[in-house]
């Protein structure tokens, strides 16, 4: 076999795999600074498909807290979701190997990834190559004000849709439609859709997400994945309404499609 193959890991294969008979999946971002972090991960452990886990300002205690979460939800993955080189920890099984391709800095577009690099491969982490995209309102959030963000209009959606093509043919599977930790409104039903049809590759989206209802709209629309992070900080006992949601409206997507 030719080396230059890039493997699909068991991580991705797994997620592939849920997806396929589930039509959608759900991942629960972790900040390993939010001090109940631990609590929150014993609350949800039954109702997500992975842990993401990253933050965007400073990380601490990485190690011991991946750990620590990896004891408390056995198999399930647990993917780092870096907000720099220093949130790598080789008790993750995989990372989210991004770009965030959108940002007026090269840094974050290319450099932040090339020194997380070689960590990655002594870590033995299985790297998923995803384009991070930062959707309107991000520039109002953590992220979009470090990541140096020239934010996608969200009456644009057919620029969010032009990079996940270009995603897609830069051999990216993933690309994350992303308004921002607590943002005042996700990304539109109307960007999902248009991001999906066009390039077909694994669409995640996440930011300002707060309802079931809402997290089934964007999986109808074609959201392959959702993301809530601070809904699940602030409330754990919505989880299994949002992992209802999410998969109601995956089992529906898969009944569609075979219908066509
Ligand atoms: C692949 C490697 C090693 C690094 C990639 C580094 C890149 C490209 C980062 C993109 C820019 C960035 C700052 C991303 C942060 C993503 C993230 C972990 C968001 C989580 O939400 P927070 O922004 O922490 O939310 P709060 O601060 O509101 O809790
Ligand atoms: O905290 P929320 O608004 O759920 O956002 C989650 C995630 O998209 C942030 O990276
Ligand atoms: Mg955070």
């Amino acid at each position: 076999m030719c080396g230059v193959m890039m493997v699909i890991g068991d991580v991705e294969k797994r997620l592939n795999k849920i997806l396929e008979k589930e039509g959608a999946l759900y991942f629960i971002l972790i900040d390993p600074d939010e001090k109940n972090c631990i609590d929150i991960v014993k609350k949800v452990k039954d109702y997500a498909d992975a842990i993401i886990m990253g933050g965007s300002i400073g990380i601490t205690n990485l190690n011991e807290i991946t750990k620590e979460i990896k004891e408390i939800i056995g198999d399930m993955p647990i993917i780092l979701f870096p907000g720099n080189v220093d949130g790598l920890t080789p008790y993750a099984d995989a990372v989210f190997f991004m770009s965030l391709m959108n940002s007026n800095n090269t840094y974050w577009t290319t450099m932040a990834p090339t020194l997380g690099a070689i960590t990655i491969k002594k870590y033995n982490l299985e790297a998923i190559p995803m384009a991070y995209l930062g959707i309107e309102p991000i520039k109002r959030t953590a992220v979009g004000f470090v990541g140096e963000v020239n934010e996608i209009p969200q009456r644009k959606p057919e620029i969010a849709a032009l990079y996940c093509l270009s995603a897609k043919y830069f051999g990216m599977r993933w690309a994350y439609l992303e308004a921002g930790s607590g943002a005042e409104f996700p990304v539109s039903n109307e960007m999902v859709a248009v991001s999906k049809r066009l390039s077909d590759i694994n669409i995640i989206v996440g930011g300002g997400i707060r309802t079931p209802e809402v997290a089934y709209k964007k999986v109808i629309s074609g959201a392959d994945a959702i993301v809530t992070g601070t809904l699940i900080e602030d409330n754990p006992n919505m989880v299994k309404e949002m992992r209802d949601a999410i998969k109601k409206a995956g089992m529906e997507k898969i009944k569609m499609k075979e219908n066509k």
